[in-house]
Protein backbone atom coordinates (compact mmCIF):
# COMPACT_ATOMS: atom_id res chain seq x y z
CA UNK A 1 0.00 0.00 0.00
CA UNK A 2 1.84 3.18 -1.15
CA UNK A 3 2.13 5.87 1.54
CA UNK A 4 -0.38 8.69 1.25
CA UNK A 5 0.64 12.23 0.40
CA UNK A 6 0.34 14.64 3.31
CA UNK A 7 -0.79 17.87 1.69
CA UNK A 8 -0.99 21.63 2.31
CA UNK A 9 1.82 22.31 4.76
CA UNK A 10 2.18 26.12 4.73
CA UNK A 11 5.50 27.99 4.79
CA UNK A 12 4.53 31.59 5.63
CA UNK A 13 6.53 34.69 4.87
CA UNK A 14 7.78 36.93 7.69
CA UNK A 15 8.29 40.65 8.08
CA UNK A 16 10.87 42.30 10.27
CA UNK A 17 8.74 45.02 11.87
CA UNK A 18 12.01 46.51 13.09
CA UNK A 19 15.61 45.39 12.58
CA UNK A 20 18.50 46.80 14.59
CA UNK A 21 22.13 45.72 14.12
CA UNK A 22 24.09 45.97 17.36
CA UNK A 23 27.51 44.79 16.28
CA UNK A 24 29.53 42.14 14.48
CA UNK A 25 30.54 38.89 16.25
CA UNK A 26 33.92 37.17 16.00
CA UNK A 27 32.37 34.59 13.65
CA UNK A 28 31.34 37.35 11.24
CA UNK A 29 27.63 37.09 12.00
CA UNK A 30 25.86 40.18 13.33
CA UNK A 31 24.15 40.63 16.68
CA UNK A 32 20.56 41.73 16.00
CA UNK A 33 17.43 42.93 17.73
CA UNK A 34 14.40 42.37 15.53
CA UNK A 35 10.65 41.83 15.69
CA UNK A 36 9.36 38.98 13.53
CA UNK A 37 5.71 38.75 12.48
CA UNK A 38 4.28 36.26 9.96
CA UNK A 39 1.92 37.20 7.14
CA UNK A 40 -0.79 35.07 5.56
CA UNK A 41 1.08 34.61 2.30
CA UNK A 42 2.76 31.20 2.07
CA UNK A 43 4.67 28.70 0.00
CA UNK A 44 2.84 25.37 0.15
CA UNK A 45 4.45 21.94 0.53
CA UNK A 46 3.24 18.33 0.17
CA UNK A 47 5.15 15.32 1.55
CA UNK A 48 5.13 11.58 0.90
CA UNK A 49 7.16 9.29 3.17
CA UNK A 50 9.23 6.68 1.30
CA UNK A 51 10.99 3.53 2.51
CA UNK A 52 14.26 4.30 0.68
CA UNK A 53 16.47 7.13 2.08
CA UNK A 54 16.28 9.16 -1.16
CA UNK A 55 15.02 12.78 -0.91
CA UNK A 56 13.24 13.98 -4.03
CA UNK A 57 11.99 17.54 -4.60
CA UNK A 58 9.52 18.64 -7.26
CA UNK A 59 9.08 22.41 -7.46
CA UNK A 60 7.89 25.28 -9.63
CA UNK A 61 10.74 27.53 -8.40
CA UNK A 62 11.82 30.02 -11.03
CA UNK A 63 15.33 31.12 -9.95
CA UNK A 64 17.65 28.12 -10.39
CA UNK A 65 18.63 26.73 -7.00
CA UNK A 66 20.55 23.47 -7.35
CA UNK A 67 18.94 20.66 -5.37
CA UNK A 68 22.09 20.37 -3.27
CA UNK A 69 21.64 24.01 -2.22
CA UNK A 70 17.89 23.91 -1.78
CA UNK A 71 17.10 24.57 1.85
CA UNK A 72 14.22 22.05 1.73
CA UNK A 73 16.50 19.12 0.86
CA UNK A 74 19.24 20.35 3.21
CA UNK A 75 16.68 20.45 6.05
CA UNK A 76 15.35 16.95 5.29
CA UNK A 77 18.89 15.55 5.09
CA UNK A 78 19.81 17.21 8.41
CA UNK A 79 16.82 15.56 10.08
CA UNK A 80 17.75 12.14 8.64
CA UNK A 81 21.36 12.52 9.84
CA UNK A 82 20.41 13.81 13.30
CA UNK A 83 17.84 11.07 13.97
CA UNK A 84 19.26 8.18 11.96
CA UNK A 85 15.88 7.79 10.24
CA UNK A 86 16.29 5.16 7.48
CA UNK A 87 13.44 6.25 5.21
CA UNK A 88 13.14 9.25 2.91
CA UNK A 89 10.56 11.51 1.32
CA UNK A 90 9.19 12.89 -1.91
CA UNK A 91 8.41 16.58 -1.56
CA UNK A 92 6.36 18.96 -3.69
CA UNK A 93 6.88 22.73 -3.41
CA UNK A 94 4.41 25.30 -4.73
CA UNK A 95 6.69 28.37 -4.65
CA UNK A 96 4.66 31.56 -4.24
CA UNK A 97 6.96 33.82 -2.21
CA UNK A 98 9.45 36.06 -4.03
CA UNK A 99 13.02 34.83 -3.54
CA UNK A 100 15.77 36.97 -2.02
CA UNK A 101 13.08 39.41 -0.94
CA UNK A 102 13.67 39.60 2.80
CA UNK A 103 10.47 37.60 3.36
CA UNK A 104 12.33 34.50 4.58
CA UNK A 105 10.81 32.22 1.96
CA UNK A 106 13.67 29.74 1.78
CA UNK A 107 14.05 29.75 5.56
CA UNK A 108 10.33 29.15 5.98
CA UNK A 109 10.36 26.24 3.49
CA UNK A 110 13.18 24.65 5.48
CA UNK A 111 11.31 25.10 8.78
CA UNK A 112 8.10 23.59 7.40
CA UNK A 113 10.10 20.64 6.05
CA UNK A 114 11.65 19.99 9.49
CA UNK A 115 8.32 20.28 11.32
CA UNK A 116 6.32 18.21 8.81
CA UNK A 117 8.88 15.38 8.44
CA UNK A 118 9.47 15.27 12.22
CA UNK A 119 5.76 14.34 12.44
CA UNK A 120 5.45 12.16 9.32
CA UNK A 121 8.66 10.23 10.07
CA UNK A 122 7.63 9.92 13.74
CA UNK A 123 11.11 11.13 14.78
CA UNK A 124 9.35 13.36 17.35
CA UNK A 125 12.26 15.72 18.15
CA UNK A 126 11.37 18.56 20.52
CA UNK A 127 10.80 22.01 19.01
CA UNK A 128 14.04 23.30 20.55
CA UNK A 129 15.96 20.42 18.91
CA UNK A 130 14.40 21.18 15.52
CA UNK A 131 15.27 24.88 15.98
CA UNK A 132 18.90 23.95 16.69
CA UNK A 133 19.05 21.95 13.44
CA UNK A 134 17.40 24.86 11.61
CA UNK A 135 19.81 27.46 12.98
CA UNK A 136 22.71 25.63 11.31
CA UNK A 137 20.94 26.13 7.96
CA UNK A 138 19.92 29.77 8.42
CA UNK A 139 19.48 32.48 11.05
CA UNK A 140 15.82 32.98 10.21
CA UNK A 141 14.74 29.34 10.52
CA UNK A 142 14.19 29.07 14.32
CA UNK A 143 11.39 31.66 14.38
CA UNK A 144 9.47 29.71 11.72
CA UNK A 145 9.89 26.47 13.67
CA UNK A 146 8.62 27.99 16.94
CA UNK A 147 5.77 29.58 15.00
CA UNK A 148 4.96 32.63 17.11
CA UNK A 149 5.63 36.32 16.44
CA UNK A 150 8.77 37.07 18.37
CA UNK A 151 11.27 39.64 19.56
CA UNK A 152 14.57 38.06 18.50
CA UNK A 153 18.15 38.63 19.59
CA UNK A 154 21.46 36.94 18.83
CA UNK A 155 21.55 36.15 15.14
CA UNK A 156 17.83 35.56 15.40
CA UNK A 157 17.73 32.45 17.58
CA UNK A 158 16.95 33.92 21.03
CA UNK A 159 13.18 34.37 20.80
CA UNK A 160 10.62 35.96 23.08
CA UNK A 161 6.96 35.64 22.07
CA UNK A 162 5.17 38.96 21.55
CA UNK A 163 1.66 39.88 20.48
CA UNK A 164 1.72 43.08 18.39
CA UNK A 165 -1.36 44.22 16.47
CA UNK A 166 -2.08 42.23 13.28
CA UNK A 167 -2.60 44.98 10.68
CA UNK A 168 -2.97 44.63 6.93
CA UNK A 169 0.15 45.09 4.83
CA UNK A 170 0.72 46.05 1.22
CA UNK A 171 3.98 44.29 0.32
CA UNK A 172 5.85 45.37 -2.80
CA UNK A 173 8.46 43.04 -4.30
CA UNK A 174 10.83 45.19 -6.40
CA UNK A 175 12.53 43.43 -9.30
CA UNK A 176 15.81 43.07 -7.41
CA UNK A 177 17.40 40.06 -5.67
CA UNK A 178 19.28 41.41 -2.67
CA UNK A 179 21.93 39.07 -1.22
CA UNK A 180 21.70 39.00 2.58
CA UNK A 181 25.41 38.20 2.81
CA UNK A 182 26.29 41.14 0.56
CA UNK A 183 24.38 43.61 2.73
CA UNK A 184 25.98 42.33 5.93
CA UNK A 185 29.45 42.53 4.37
CA UNK A 186 29.03 46.13 3.20
CA UNK A 187 31.34 48.49 5.14
CA UNK A 188 28.64 51.20 4.97
CA UNK A 189 26.13 49.10 6.92
CA UNK A 190 25.48 50.70 10.35
CA UNK A 191 26.38 48.13 13.03
CA UNK A 192 26.26 50.20 16.20
CA UNK A 193 22.64 50.57 17.22
CA UNK A 194 22.64 50.25 21.01
CA UNK A 195 20.80 47.27 22.49
CA UNK A 196 17.53 48.46 24.00
CA UNK A 197 15.06 46.83 26.36
CA UNK A 198 12.11 45.18 24.63
CA UNK A 199 9.62 47.58 26.28
CA UNK A 200 11.52 50.56 24.89
CA UNK A 201 11.78 48.95 21.45
CA UNK A 202 8.09 48.08 21.32
CA UNK A 203 7.04 51.64 22.22
CA UNK A 204 9.32 53.69 19.91
CA UNK A 205 9.03 54.25 16.12
CA UNK A 206 10.20 51.13 14.25
CA UNK A 207 13.04 51.18 11.70
CA UNK A 208 15.31 48.88 9.73
CA UNK A 209 19.07 49.56 9.96
CA UNK A 210 19.66 47.97 6.52
CA UNK A 211 17.16 50.19 4.70
CA UNK A 212 19.27 53.28 3.97
CA UNK A 213 22.10 51.21 2.45
CA UNK A 214 19.83 49.01 0.30
CA UNK A 215 17.77 52.01 -0.88
CA UNK A 216 21.00 53.73 -1.92
CA UNK A 217 22.21 50.67 -3.88
CA UNK A 218 18.92 49.51 -5.45
CA UNK A 219 16.90 52.25 -7.23
CA UNK A 220 13.97 49.81 -7.58
CA UNK A 221 13.74 49.57 -3.78
CA UNK A 222 14.00 53.35 -3.43
CA UNK A 223 11.20 53.83 -5.98
CA UNK A 224 8.88 51.25 -4.40
CA UNK A 225 9.42 52.65 -0.90
CA UNK A 226 8.94 56.25 -2.10
CA UNK A 227 5.64 55.31 -3.75
CA UNK A 228 4.36 53.33 -0.75
CA UNK A 229 5.21 56.09 1.76
CA UNK A 230 2.60 58.23 0.00
CA UNK A 231 -0.04 55.79 1.29
CA UNK A 232 1.15 54.41 4.63
CA UNK A 233 3.97 54.18 7.16
CA UNK A 234 6.38 51.92 5.23
CA UNK A 235 9.79 50.31 5.51
CA UNK A 236 11.90 47.45 4.20
CA UNK A 237 11.87 43.91 5.61
CA UNK A 238 15.05 41.98 6.41
CA UNK A 239 17.86 42.88 4.08
CA UNK A 240 15.33 43.59 1.32
CA UNK A 241 14.31 43.96 -1.43
CA UNK A 242 10.65 43.81 -0.29
CA UNK A 243 9.06 46.83 1.36
CA UNK A 244 5.78 46.88 3.28
CA UNK A 245 3.19 49.54 4.17
CA UNK A 246 0.94 49.16 7.20
CA UNK A 247 -2.86 49.73 7.05
CA UNK A 248 -5.53 49.37 9.73
CA UNK A 249 -8.18 48.09 7.30
CA UNK A 250 -7.90 45.54 4.48
CA UNK A 251 -9.91 47.86 2.22
CA UNK A 252 -7.31 50.62 2.60
CA UNK A 253 -4.51 48.23 1.63
CA UNK A 254 -6.50 46.91 -1.36
CA UNK A 255 -7.28 50.48 -2.50
CA UNK A 256 -3.55 51.31 -2.49
CA UNK A 257 -2.77 48.02 -4.31
CA UNK A 258 -5.26 49.04 -7.04
CA UNK A 259 -3.13 52.14 -7.67
CA UNK A 260 0.20 50.26 -7.80
CA UNK A 261 2.17 51.29 -10.92
CA UNK A 262 2.08 48.52 -13.54
CA UNK A 263 5.82 47.89 -13.35
CA UNK A 264 5.61 47.00 -9.67
CA UNK A 265 4.51 43.65 -8.17
CA UNK A 266 2.66 43.69 -4.90
CA UNK A 267 0.17 41.87 -2.70
CA UNK A 268 -1.95 42.46 0.39
CA UNK A 269 -1.54 40.20 3.43
CA UNK A 270 -2.51 40.30 7.10
CA UNK A 271 -0.04 40.11 9.98
CA UNK A 272 -0.22 36.82 11.93
CA UNK A 273 1.23 36.27 15.40
CA UNK A 274 0.62 32.51 15.23
CA UNK A 275 2.10 30.81 12.16
CA UNK A 276 -0.32 28.85 9.94
CA UNK A 277 2.25 26.03 10.21
CA UNK A 278 1.37 25.59 13.89
CA UNK A 279 -2.33 25.46 13.02
CA UNK A 280 -1.59 22.80 10.32
CA UNK A 281 0.55 20.79 12.76
CA UNK A 282 -2.26 20.75 15.31
CA UNK A 283 -4.82 19.70 12.68
CA UNK A 284 -3.08 16.82 10.81
C1 LIG B 1 18.58 39.77 8.33
C2 LIG B 1 17.48 38.79 8.51
O1 LIG B 1 16.74 38.65 7.34
C3 LIG B 1 16.55 39.25 9.61
O2 LIG B 1 15.45 38.39 9.68
C4 LIG B 1 18.05 37.44 8.88
O3 LIG B 1 18.79 37.52 10.04
C5 LIG B 1 18.85 36.82 7.77
O4 LIG B 1 18.73 35.45 7.98
P1 LIG B 1 19.09 34.45 6.78
O5 LIG B 1 18.58 34.97 5.48
O6 LIG B 1 18.66 33.10 7.26
O7 LIG B 1 20.63 34.61 6.74
P2 LIG B 1 21.63 33.41 6.61
O8 LIG B 1 21.32 32.65 5.37
O9 LIG B 1 21.72 32.71 7.91
O10 LIG B 1 22.98 34.24 6.42
C6 LIG B 1 23.35 34.74 5.17
C7 LIG B 1 24.59 35.59 5.44
O11 LIG B 1 24.17 36.82 6.05
C8 LIG B 1 25.10 37.20 7.07
N1 LIG B 1 24.38 37.30 8.35
C9 LIG B 1 23.13 36.72 8.52
C10 LIG B 1 22.48 36.90 9.73
C11 LIG B 1 23.13 37.62 10.76
N2 LIG B 1 22.55 37.80 11.96
N3 LIG B 1 24.36 38.17 10.55
C12 LIG B 1 24.99 38.03 9.36
O12 LIG B 1 26.11 38.53 9.18
C13 LIG B 1 26.18 36.14 7.09
O13 LIG B 1 27.22 36.57 6.25
C14 LIG B 1 25.51 34.94 6.44
O14 LIG B 1 26.45 34.11 5.80
N1 LIG C 1 13.31 26.58 -1.04
C1 LIG C 1 13.88 27.78 -1.26
N2 LIG C 1 13.14 28.87 -1.46
C2 LIG C 1 13.73 30.10 -1.65
N3 LIG C 1 15.06 30.31 -1.66
C3 LIG C 1 15.84 29.24 -1.49
C4 LIG C 1 15.31 27.94 -1.27
N4 LIG C 1 16.32 27.10 -1.10
C5 LIG C 1 17.44 27.82 -1.21
N5 LIG C 1 17.18 29.11 -1.47
C6 LIG C 1 18.20 30.18 -1.61
O1 LIG C 1 18.20 30.92 -0.39
C7 LIG C 1 18.23 32.33 -0.66
C8 LIG C 1 17.58 33.07 0.46
O2 LIG C 1 16.26 32.58 0.53
P1 LIG C 1 15.18 33.32 1.44
O3 LIG C 1 13.96 33.39 0.60
O4 LIG C 1 15.12 32.68 2.77
O5 LIG C 1 15.81 34.73 1.69
P2 LIG C 1 15.04 36.07 1.73
O6 LIG C 1 13.73 35.96 1.05
O7 LIG C 1 16.00 37.08 1.27
O8 LIG C 1 14.69 36.29 3.22
P3 LIG C 1 15.67 36.66 4.41
O9 LIG C 1 16.89 37.25 3.77
O10 LIG C 1 14.95 37.58 5.28
O11 LIG C 1 15.94 35.31 5.02
C9 LIG C 1 17.50 32.47 -1.99
O12 LIG C 1 17.91 33.63 -2.64
C10 LIG C 1 17.89 31.18 -2.72
O13 LIG C 1 19.08 31.39 -3.47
Amino acid sequence: MPAAISRNWPAPAKLNLFLHINGRRADGYHELQTLFQFIDCCDMLDFKVTETPELILHSNMSGVVADSDNLILRAAKSLQQTTGFKGGAEIWLDKRLPMGGGLGGGSSDAATTLVALNTLWHTQLLTEELARIGLKLGADIPVFIHGFAAFAEGVGERLQAVNPSEPWYLVIAPDAHVSTAEVFQDPLLPRDTPKLAIDTLMSQPWANDCQKLVVSKYPQVAKALGWLLEYAPSRMTGTGACVFGEFTQQQQALAALAKLPSEMQGFVAQGMNISPLITRLNHP
